[in-house]
């Protein structure tokens, strides 16, 4: 909690006018019930009415000097901690950010959710009452005491023995409480994550009638969600029972005390009442400061998450400027790369070589779970290879800015994620002060411009956030699109033509072709036809090399290729394919006996 305080620093005058506050209210407050005693004694006793009247103007008078120290506190510390929680929220943003996947996996999307806006909101809270609290009820429980013990030196010892329960009672509720604390945040976590779980696959959901399984999976962990808070309140709801108990027994002390005073000394009876307010002041502030410490541990929970976060470094360094070197073609290579995940034990990738070169097409293939995803995500350096380098135009990646690293990439992912707002700021999401000619090219290449021109506001239709009102075809056809507008010197496609029809997929192949003469063209596909082109096929199996070429080169050497082939064509049209490889081979023979 300590390491939050930086985030006082550049509150330190109003934090100074809130303790200043503070100060006017304590002594307000403090002033008043002697000032009771003295009309009692002075006033009433005396049957002096202009005492009365005069020392209530100024009862009046300190009353309004209070209150107003109250309200000028209370507008303070909520605009600090307010803006104390403002700036945690947008650090915490920054730094999740700046994060690399592994990190992001390392404490889960729920989690980082949970620790930007519920603990954020725990620690805020704490702050608001510690900032009015932390300073008002220590100086209130002193001012009391030596109050008391001016006004009634010898009823003093009722209140040390109401401070004497009350401490151990405060230490015993704090020490019950602290360890559920970090259960229940951990438990806001899984539900957290239950929720959005639930909202992201509600059509899976739906469409497998799982509705039933769900509910109980959410039912059981809300309701130990709630057990544990139960559990916490029930401790806290002694609070009140008991600090009333050691109030009124404090207060029948003192009546009692006082009133065998009373029999020889009168001044006594307004002694007793300053003496019995200042015994309320002092056993409230130690009601707030119990609440404080028992708040203080949990908001000191959720900082530890917060803290957490923000001490992470993302394992993946980018130097501030990029490495100076000459313009060469663009190319992407890699050498001897191996790659495993930090939660997987082995190599997902081993020893991966391969060129892809501008105005070719690499393609990946192979079985679901081969790493061709993992192998292209090492590319922007969503990961970064255990062993072995990748290269940019001849450089490696690890020397590019991340400005200059991201900027070269056009990544269309798997899953295509169009965020909330318009058809246009989808498209030039990645472009600064995009034109709309850029927009309009870039959608026809991918093939969307015909679909956009028929939505209600064309380009200025609304997409809702993960683009749940296209259909899976139009997302992609978009993500494809944002991706083009980028103008990028290496295209990396995962599996992004997946939910496309024949026709699409080829005519997109086609306009991509014109565009790329000068980029590099990585795709990762599922289906034959769409990388049969491609100049360099590679074929993964378990994250090894098995096969690289054409796609006629593959059907005749690489028996996986031939495998998905025979999976994925007719027996027709692949007996039609295998002859056109013979043809290929005859022309190639051909054509190198004319060479020589
Ligand atoms: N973030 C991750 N953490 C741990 N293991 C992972 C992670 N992502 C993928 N894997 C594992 O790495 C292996 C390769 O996965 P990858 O997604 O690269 O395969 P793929 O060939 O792209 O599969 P598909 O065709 O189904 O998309 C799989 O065994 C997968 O379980």
């Amino acid at each position: 909690m300590l390491k939050l305080f930086k985030y006082m620093k550049p509150y330190f005058w109003q934090c100074l006018v809130l303790v200043l506050a503070v100060g006017l209210q304590v002594f307000g407050t403090l002033m008043l019930p002697t000032m009771m005693a003295d009309i009692v004694n002075n006033g009433i006793n005396n049957n002096d009415t202009d005492y009365i009247f005069r020392t209530g103007i100024f009862m009046f008078l300190v009353t309004v000097v209070s209150a107003l120290g109250t309200l000028v506190s209370s507008y303070f510390s909520t605009k600090v901690s307010a803006g104390i929680s403002r700036d945690m929220k947008r650090d915490l943003f920054a730094k999740v950010l700046s994060f690399s996947i592994t990190e992001t996996e390392q404490f889960s999307t729920a989690s980082l959710v949970t620790r930007t806006t519920n603990d954020v909101s725990q620690v805020q809270q704490t702050m608001v009452m510690c900032l009015s609290m932390l300073v008002r009820a220590p100086l209130m429980a002193v001012g009391a005491v030596v109050q008391a013990f001016v006004v009634a030196p010898d009823m003093t010892w009722i209140i040390a023995l109401a401070i004497g329960i009350l401490l151990i009672f405060s230490i015993v509720i704090i020490g019950s409480v602290m360890p559920k604390f970090a259960v229940f945040q951990k438990m806001m976590d899984r539900i957290n994550l239950l929720t959005r779980e639930n909202l992201t696959g509600v059509r899976v959901i739906r469409a497998l009638n799982k509705e039933d399984y769900e509910e109980k999976k959410f039912k059981k962990a809300n309701e130990e969600l709630t057990k544990t808070d139960l559990s916490i309140v029930r401790i806290m709801q002694l609070q009140t029972p008991i600090m009333m108990l050691v109030f009124n027994m404090t207060s029948l002390f003192a009546i009692w005390v006082g009133v065998s005073r009373l029999s020889f000394d009168m001044s006594y009876l307004g002694k007793m009442i300053a003496f019995m307010q200042y015994a309320t002041q002092v056993i409230m502030s130690f009601l707030f400061l119990t609440m404080l410490f028992v708040l203080i541990p949990r908001a000191n929970v959720s900082a530890k998450r917060i803290n957490e976060v923000l001490a992470t470094k993302s394992k993946i360094v980018f130097p501030e400027k990029s490495l100076d070197t000459p313009k060469s073609k663009t190319s992407v290579e890699f050498r001897n790369v191996s790659f495993g995940y930090k939660t997987t034990d082995g190599k997902i990738l081993d020893n991966i070589n391969f060129i892809a070169e501008a105005g070719k097409t690499t393609a990946f293939i192979g079985s679901t779970g081969s790493g061709k995803s993992t192998l292209i995500n090492l590319v922007p350096r969503f990961y970064d290879a255990t062993e072995g380098q990748i290269l940019i135009n001849g450089v490696e990646i690890q020397n590019y800015s991340e400005a200059d690293l991201i900027n070269r990439i056009g990544l269309v992912p798997q899953k295509g994620y169009l965020f909330g707002g318009t058809v246009r700021s989808n498209i030039l999401f990645g472009v600064k002060n995009g034109s709309d000619e850029q927009m309009k090219k870039a959608a026809e290449v991918a093939q969307a411009a015909e679909f956009i021109e028929k939505m209600p506001k064309k380009y200025d239709t609304e997409i809702s956030e993960g683009g749940t009102n296209v259909s899976g075809g139009q997302r992609q056809r978009l993500s494809i699109a944002r991706a083009v507008a980028k103008n990028p010197e290496i295209y990396v496609f995962d599996d992004a033509f997946s939910a496309l029809d024949m026709k699409t997929d080829r005519n997109l192949r086609k306009a991509l072709k014109k565009i790329t003469e000068d980029s590099v063209v990585l795709v990762v596909a599922q289906r034959i036809n769409t990388i049969r082109d491609a100049e360099q096929i590679i074929v993964l199996e378990q994250g090894k090399i098995v096969g690289k070429g054409t796609h006629y080169e593959l059907l005749k050497n690489c028996p996986v290729y031939l495998e998905i082939a025979k999976s994925q064509f007719s027996e027709k049209e692949l007996e039609a394919e295998l002859a056109l490889t013979h043809g290929k081979n005859t022309e190639n023979r051909m054509s190198q006996k004319g060479e020589k």
